[in-house]
């Protein structure tokens, strides 16, 4: 097995001081790095997106799984710290200098793939919320295993009637399973944020049948935009919302946060292919 130098050394000796504007917290312990690793299942011989690698903690831990890493990092201060692992890996690790919300990465592979990231916090919930989004279903990625803040962990795995539940939960919970992973503490990660992380883990489930992405978007933003309301108010503007809640037998004097996945899923279609 290949030998790397401590990711301490590695920062030291290439002076990447954190950069706070790009989101840089740091992972340095390797055991953690390669539970992480781990999460998406065996990775041998398996295509890897990786957004934000910065000095390779996670990409070494990858690479070690036998993973084939496609990288992309917009600090070029990291670059030199990544070509030494291209070295220590060869042929399995590409890295794009680049802003990972201007690339599709559809565009990186030409069959399928994860996605692993200790994610920069400024555009972690953008670039998830994109990959969840796509209208073809299932989609090229084979799972996505990601650090988000644990707050906004526990609201993409959110329950109805809890006040975490809302539309990133339903965004992440109506054609995948999303569960939480694995909490990881401030103290893991130099600089220590100032709250604690989490890794989320999601696979593409089954797409419900006649429902339109964009329609159950704009039903849940109506619907969580006033989510103390009651749905007869939140939702009136939706024309055929208030008609398609009366054809499913579901009270419009409910709020939002009461409603299930599934709930939503149902008006969505009603709304997607509304009856005479
Ligand atoms: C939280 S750090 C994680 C670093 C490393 N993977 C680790 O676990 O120690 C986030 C990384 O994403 C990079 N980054 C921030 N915004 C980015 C973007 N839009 N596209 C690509 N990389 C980005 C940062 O430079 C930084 O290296």
């Amino acid at each position: 097995m290949t030998t790397l130098p401590p990711l301490r050394e590695v920062i030291a000796r290439h002076g990447l001081s954190a950069s706070k504007a790009l989101g840089q917290n740091f992972l340095f312990d390797e055991q953690l790095l390669d539970r992480i690793a781990a999460i998406p299942g065996s990775l041998d011989g398996a295509k890897v997106l990786e957004v934000g690698p910065g000095p390779g903690g996670l990409t070494r831990a990858l690479l070690r799984a036998g993973a084939e890493v496609t990288a992309i990092e917009m600090d070029r201060r990291c670059l030199p710290a990544l070509a030494e692992l291209e070295a220590a890996f060869p042929g399995k690790l590409k890295v794009i200098e680049g802003d990972a919300m201007k690339i599709d990465p559809a565009t990186l592979f030409d069959g399928p793939y994860h996605i692993a990231s200790n994610l920069p916090y400024n555009v972690g919930t953008a670039l998830f919320t994109g990959w969840l989004s796509g209208e073809a279903w299932p989609p090229q990625w084979s799972s996505l295993t990601l650090m988000f803040q644990e707050e906004v962990a526990r609201r993409i795995v959110a329950e109805p009637n809890t006040s975490a539940y809302g539309r990133l939960a339903v965004l992440a919970q109506w054609r995948s399973k999303a569960k939480l992973a694995l909490k990881v503490h401030r103290s893991a990660f130099t600089p220590p944020p100032k709250v604690m992380s989490a890794i989320v883990h999601v696979v593409p489930g089954e797409a419900p049948a006649g429902v339109s992405m964009r329609v159950l978007e704009r039903l849940t933003e109506a619907a969580f935009g006033q989510r103390r309301k009651m749905l007869r108010q939140s939702v009136k503007g939706m024309p055929g919302a208030i008609e398609a809640l009366e054809r499913l037998g579901i009270d419009a004097q409910r709020r939002a946060e009461t409603l299930t996945v599934d709930e939503f899923v149902q008006v969505a279609r009603e709304l997607t292919a509304p009856k005479d």
